[in-house]
């Protein structure tokens, strides 16, 4: 897909809060700002804060305090425009419709045109080639996951949310779909905000980790990953690598001792 100038859409998160009914606060105000272009992975412990964060972001939560704005727009702008594509990880595909169709409704709902070589060149990059044909309900949950991800590929847009797209795949799809999905985005220039458990998948994907405390999720680390692509298994022994692994997962034991913030690297 050829680069495009126009598609990069800068993340800014102002004293971004959010408390939900009954007063659970899932996140503490802060501020962030995401390079255009750039894929960042968040991670933190379970219940942080992090899908709330990510949904904040979608404009699928309203923020108690600050703001999110994307390039400029807020997220219900940038929704009416069709130019941010979110999968989680329940995927909800329609159940009458195939992967095939559920892919190429994307873009229908999108209001672009039809192309049905890229929803089958993208159905088969994630490994479901032979079941373009098939419905949701004949489909393992991570193959359901990686229809999704397909259907969030197919409208190209400027900015993808992913939320943990990858739970339900098997360890070595997960590596493969960590190598090979990138390309299909990160050339283009979108900005994509990925949510995580693995600091492995991290480290893969992203360039910058942000590190998230226990609930409500504030920022305990921000980490840079200038490491070249592709990136694939050949990384394991990158020292460079490993070091990013082991600042991560410091910083995680950190946030959970309720250390204060580490300065960003
Ligand atoms: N709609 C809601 N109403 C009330 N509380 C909510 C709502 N959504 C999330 N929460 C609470 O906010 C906190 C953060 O939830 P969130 O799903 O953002 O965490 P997370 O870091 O993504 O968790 P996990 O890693 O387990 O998926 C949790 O305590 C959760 O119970």
């Amino acid at each position: 897909m050829p680069a495009d100038p126009r598609a990069r859409a800068e993340i800014t998160c102002t004293g971004l809060g959010k408390v939900f009914a009954g007063g659970i606060r899932a996140v503490a105000p802060l501020d962030l700002t995401l390079a255009a272009g750039h894929t960042t992975a968040l991670i933190g412990p379970s219940g942080c804060g992090k899908s709330t964060l990510l949904r904040l972001i979608a404009g699928l939560e309203e923020p108690t305090q600050g703001q999110v704005r994307l390039a400029g727009l807020t997220p219900a702008e940038q929704r009416r425009r069709a130019a941010i594509s979110i999968a989680f990880q329940d995927p909800s595909l329609l159940p009458w419709l195939t992967v095939r169709g559920n892919v190429a409704l994307a873009r229908k709902l999108a209001r672009q045109a039809p192309d049905p070589a890229l929803v089958d060149g993208l159905i088969g990059l994630v490994g479901l080639g032979g079941f373009a044909d098939t419905r949701p309900a004949a489909l393992s949950g991570g193959m359901r996951q990686r229809a999704a991800m397909a259907r969030a590929l197919v409208t190209e847009p400027e900015i993808l949310l992913l939320d943990e797209p990858f739970g339900a795949v098997d360890e070595l799809t997960r590596q493969q779909l960590a190598r090979d999905l990138p390309p299909l985005w990160q050339p283009r220039g979108t900005t994509a905000v990925l949510v995580t458990h693995s600091i492995h998948e991290a480290a893969m994907l992203a360039d910058r980790i942000i590190v998230l405390s226990p609930r409500p999720a504030r920022i305990v680390a921000d980490i840079a990953v200038p490491l070249e692509r592709p990136r694939g298994p050949a990384l394991a022994d990158d020292p460079a690598f490993r070091q990013i692994l082991a600042d991560a997962s410091a910083a995680l034991a950190l946030g959970d001792a309720g250390s204060p913030p580490l300065a960003a690297q």
